[in-house]
């Protein structure tokens, strides 16, 4: 099976981050029909369907059934106990390409529970909505027993999926998603962080809050538009808004004199240790 007009896809989990994927694909003009969701409870299921008009009227078992594709969309606690239930409710994973997006989960908790199925773990982020995501992907070592034409197959199915949502990353090994997550998929919380603490300071000096969301969004995306022009690094881009011995430079000294590359080292590092420890949970 190569990815096609045809090839539909079962969410399992219909939360934060598979509504987003979705919404990412239908947004780039993948076909509605194609997509089926399904959640435990009703509400996010009835506004995917409001808003993006796929199929969320079927239940788990008979989603997976018309599905060729399998993303599973529930949170990392609740996975081995929704995949115990679906296997003993007799779902078959057998001829179906099984994608999770669940962090701090190794390949082998989903085949011990599921069998060795063709089977790839993705890191999403949740700017996958607005065709800006970043997937991390990694195709489980259990896939050496099938042939290399399945897995090169599941490979681009896999990555003509996530590329309808942003930029696709594959790896070598399964210990680099961890790390992946700690700086894409975790990520846009962090811009988000700085973004509302950056609009609270707005609001301090005496501006609305309309004024000071407008001035933090646009300076955030301009900001980020800008990265794009591949002649400037990063590095050149902040010098280039930093006059020596201006107000810039006044702001940046405070970052630095408080530890902003020590203080991100340390947060990346707390989030990559708390994936691994999930992942012995
Ligand atoms: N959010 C993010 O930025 C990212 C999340 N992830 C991963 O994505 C996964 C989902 O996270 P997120 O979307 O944030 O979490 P959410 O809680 O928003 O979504 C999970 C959804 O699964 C539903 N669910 C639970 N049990 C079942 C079941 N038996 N059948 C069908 N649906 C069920 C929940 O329903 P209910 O409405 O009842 O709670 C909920 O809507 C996690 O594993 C996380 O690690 C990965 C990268 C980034
Ligand atoms: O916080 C989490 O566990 C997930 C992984 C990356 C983003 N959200």
């Amino acid at each position: 099976m190569t990815q096609n007009n045809n090839t539909s896809y079962a969410f399992i989990g219909a939360g934060n981050m598979s509504g987003a994927i979705i919404g990412g694909m239908v947004n780039s003009g993948v076909e509605p029909s194609r997509i089926i969701a399904t959640n435990r409870t009703k509400e996010k299921q009835q506004a995917l369907k409001a808003k993006f008009g796929i199929t969320t009227d079927l239940d788990n078992q008979e989603a997976i059934k018309q599905a060729d594709v399998v993303i599973l969309g529930v949170k990392p606690q609740m996975m081995a106990d929704v995949l115990t239930d679906l296997v003993s409710n007799g779902a078959d994973f057998s001829d179906k390409l099984v994608v999770t997006v669940a962090a701090g989960l190794l390949v082998k908790r989903y085949t011990d529970i599921i069998g060795d199925v063709r089977f790839v773990r993705c890191m999403p982020n949740t700017p996958s909505l607005v065709g800006h995501g970043v997937s991390g992907l990694y195709v489980g070592s259990s896939q050496a027993r099938f042939d290399k034409s399945v897995i090169e197959q599941d490979i681009q199915i896999t990555t003509e999926l996530f590329s309808h949502v942003g930029a696709t990353v594959w790896l070598k090994s399964e210990s680099e998603i961890d790390q992946l997550a700690a700086v894409s998929g975790s990520g846009p919380a962090y811009f988000f962080a700085f973004m509302e603490a950056m609009a609270n300071k707005a609001k301090e000096f005496g501006f609305s809050e309309g004024v000071a969301n407008v001035m933090v969004q646009e300076t955030a995306i301009g900001a980020a538009k800008m990265t794009f022009n591949k002649d400037k690094s990063f590095a050149e881009l902040r010098e280039n808004v930093t006059s020596p011995g201006g107000s810039t430079a006044a702001a940046l000294n405070v970052f630095n004199n408080n530890n902003l590359q020590a203080t991100v080292n340390e947060a990346l590092d707390a989030a990559v240790t708390r994936a691994q420890e999930m992942s012995k949970l």
